[in-house]
C-alpha cells in the first residue's frame, strides 16, 4: 500500500514538473508537447536535428517554442527579420544559465550566470572584453595587412605538404586544422612553427579532442548527472582536454610574463592584453583588473581556439567536398584566378573584389554548408517582444540560422548549391545580407573577417595549384552533414594533380 502511494506521488510529481516546464505561457511562441523529462529532444536530436526544427516551423511559424529535455521551452526564431530586430539590442545578448555550468571549471565561472573570456561572458565585462579583443586583433592578424601575410605562410606549406600526396587517396576530414590552428596561434603567440612541429601537433590534439565532443553524450544532456559522478557521466572525459589545452596556455602565458615589459612594443596579442592589464591596475572596474585580467585572457585565447579553429577548417572541408561534386564550378573558379591572378603568385585579398565568381561561390559555400545551424543560444535578460510574441525574462532563444539561408523565399531553390545565386545579370557578385552563417546583432561572430580570409586565400591558393578529384573509388563522397560542435561532412578522402598551365577545360 504504502508502495502504491510512493508510485503515485512520484507519478504526480513528474506530472507537475512536466506540466510546469511545457506549459505555454500566453502570447508565448507555440509549440509542440514534448514528453516528460525527454521532451522533443528524440525527435529533433542528431542527423534529424536541423529537419526536425524545419518540420516544427512549417507548422507552428518561424517563431515557434519547445522544449528539449528536462528543461524550459526554448523559442527558436527562423526568419531573418524577426531575427534581426531581435538581436539588435542589447536585451538577447546573455547566454544561457543552463550552458554555463561547465564555466565554473573551464572558465572561471560561477557555474549560472558568469563566466570569464568572450562567448560566455555577460553585460559589461563581455562588451569591454569583447570591443578590446576586436580592435587589438586587427592590429595583430585580422587587420588585412598582418593576416594576410600570416595565411600567406600557411597556404605556402600547405601547398608544399600537399606536394607530397599528389595522386594518392588523402582523408580529408582534419587536413586544415594544422594550418588554421598555425595562423590563429602565430597571431596571439607570435610564433610560427612548422606544420609537423610536435607542440603544434600536441595542440591540434587537444583542439581536436574539444571539438569532437558528442553533444548527445548523458553529461550534455543532463549534466546535473555529474553531481552523481563525475567519472561515470562522462564529466571527467568532457573535460580533460580543455584542461589540458589550459595548461598549455597558461603555460604560455607565465612564459610571456617572464619576458613581458609593458614599456617595449608588444610582440603579440598576448603581449597586448599583458600591457592592458598593467595599465587597468588601478582600475578596480575594468574585466583586466589583477587577477580578473589574467583570467579573461586565459579563457579569451581558449575561446578564440574554440570559436575559430572547427568552424573554419570545417568550412574548408566542405569547400573541397563542394568542388569535387561540382567539377565545373571548380573549373570556371580555376579560370577566374588564372585571368586575375595568373599562376606566378599567389591570390591576395586585394584580388577578391576582382573575382565576382569566387566570391559567388564564397557565399554559397556558407549558405550551404551552414556550419552553425543554431548559432550559439541566447538569454533574454528583461521581459521582451519578439514579432507578435511575448518572451518573459529568462527565456532561452535559438537563432535558426540554418532555416533562415535555406528560407526558399530569399533563396530560391535552397537545397541546390547554386554560386549564380550571388551574381547579378552582368555576371558582378551580388551582396545577399540574409546570408547571416556568421550571425547578426550585437554578438555577432567575433572572428567573420579571419574566417573570410582564410577561406578566399586557402581556397584559391589550393585551386590555382592543385585539381581536385574524386578518390581512386571513383565514387563522390556525401553532402550529407553530421552533427557534432559543428555541421560537418562524412569523412572522405580525395585525389589531386598537380595544374599545368593548360589544364582548365
Ligand atoms: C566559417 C567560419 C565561422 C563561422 C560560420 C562562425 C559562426 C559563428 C556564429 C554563428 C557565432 C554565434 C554568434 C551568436 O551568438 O549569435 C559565432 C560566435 C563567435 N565566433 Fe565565429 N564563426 C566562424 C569563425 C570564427 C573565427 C575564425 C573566430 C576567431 C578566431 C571566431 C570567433 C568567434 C567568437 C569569439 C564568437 C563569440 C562572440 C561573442 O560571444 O561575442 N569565429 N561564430
Amino acid at each position: 500500500m504504502f508502495g502504491l502511494l510512493l508510485l503515485f506521488c512520484a507519478i504526480l510529481f513528474l506530472y507537475k514538473f512536466w506540466y510546469l516546464k511545457t506549459k505555454i505561457p500566453s502570447n508565448f511562441p507555440p509549440g509542440p508537447y514534448g514528453w516528460p523529462l525527454i521532451g522533443y529532444y528524440p525527435v529533433v536530436k542528431d542527423s534529424n536535428l536541423s529537419n526536425g526544427l524545419m518540420e516544427l516551423q512549417r507548422t507552428y511559424g518561424p517563431v515557434f517554442s519547445v522544449n528539449l529535455g528536462p528543461s524550459e521551452r526554448y523559442v527558436i526564431i527562423g526568419d531573418h527579420d524577426i531575427l534581426e530586430e531581435a538581436f539588435k539590442g542589447y536585451s538577447l545578448t546573455p547566454r544561457p544559465s543552463l550552458i554555463q555550468w561547465f564555466n565554473e571549471y573551464i572558465r572561471y565561472g560561477d557555474g549560472h550566470e558568469h563566466s570569464r573570456g568572450l562567448i560566455f561572458s555577460k553585460g559589461e565585462e563581455w562588451q569591454e572584453q569583447r570591443r578590446f579583443t576586436l580592435r587589438n586583433l586587427r592590429d595583430f592578424g585580422f587587420g588585412k595587412s598582418g593576416m594576410e601575410s600570416l595565411i600567406k605562410m600557411e597556404v605556402e606549406e600547405l601547398l608544399e605538404v600537399m606536394e607530397t600526396e599528389v595522386g594518392t587517396d588523402v582523408p580529408f576530414n582534419v587536413n586544415f586544422y594544422a594550418s588554421v590552428i598555425n595562423a590563429l596561434w602565430t597571431i596571439l603567440n607570435g610564433d610560427r612553427v612548422g606544420l609537423n612541429d610536435p607542440t603544434l601537433q600536441e595542440v591540434i590534439r587537444y583542439v581536436n579532442d574539444m571539438v569532437s565532443q558528442d553533444m548527445n553524450s548523458l553529461i550534455n544532456v543532463f549534466p546535473a548527472a555529474r553531481h552523481i559522478s563525475k567519472e561515470w557521466s562522462g564529466f571527467n572525459e568532457s573535460l580533460k582536454p580543455a584542461y589540458k589545452f589550459l595548461a598549455y596556455i597558461k603555460n604560455t602565458i607565465s612564459e610571456h610574463k617572464k619576458t613581458h615589459d609593458p614599456n617595449s612594443e608588444a610582440r603579440d596579442f598576448i603581449d597586448v592584453v599583458l600591457n592592458k592589464i598593467h595599465e587597468s591596475q588601478d582600475n578596480p572596474k575594468s574585466s583586466f583588473h589583477g587577477e580578473l585580467g589574467l583570467q579573461n585572457l586565459e579563457a579569451g585565447v581558449l575561446d578564440l581556439f574554440i570559436a575559430g579553429i572547427e568552424t573554419t577548417s570545417t568550412a574548408l572541408v566542405w569547400s573541397f567536398l563542394i568542388l569535387v561534386t561540382y567539377p565545373e564550378i571548380q573549373e570556371r573558379l580555376y579560370r577566374e584566378i588564372q585571368e586575375t591572378v595568373g599562376s606566378d603568385r599567389l591570390p591576395t585579398m586585394d584580388d577578391k573584389p576582382k573575382m565576382p565568381f569566387t566570391e559567388a561561390v564564397m557565399q554559397e559555400i556558407l549558405r550551404f554548408s551552414c556550419i552553425a545551424p543554431l548559432g550559439i543560444f541566447r538569454e533574454a535578460d528583461r521581459d521582451m517582444k519578439v514579432g507578435d510574441y511575448y518572451l518573459p525574462k529568462g527565456t532561452v532563444v535559438f537563432s535558426h540560422l540554418y532555416a533562415i539561408v535555406n528560407d526558399p523565399k530569399v533563396f530560391p531553390n535552397p537545397e541546390k548549391f547554386d554560386p549564380t545565386r550571388f551574381l547579378d545579370e552582368k555576371g558582378q557578385f551580388k551582396r545577399n545580407d540574409k546570408n547571416i552563417v556568421f550571425s547578426t546583432g550585437k554578438r555577432d561572430c567575433l572572428g567573420k573577417t579571419l574566417a573570410i580570409a582564410e577561406l578566399f586565400l586557402f581556397l584559391t591558393g589550393l585551386i590555382q595549384t592543385y585539381q581536385f578529384l574524386p578518390s581512386s573509388e571513383g565514387s563522390l563522397p556525401s553532402l550529407e552533414c553530421v552533427y557534432g560542435f559543428t555541421r560537418h561532412p562524412q569523412k572522405f578522402s580525395l585525389q589531386f594533380k598537380k595544374r599545368t598551365k593548360s589544364s582548365a577545360y
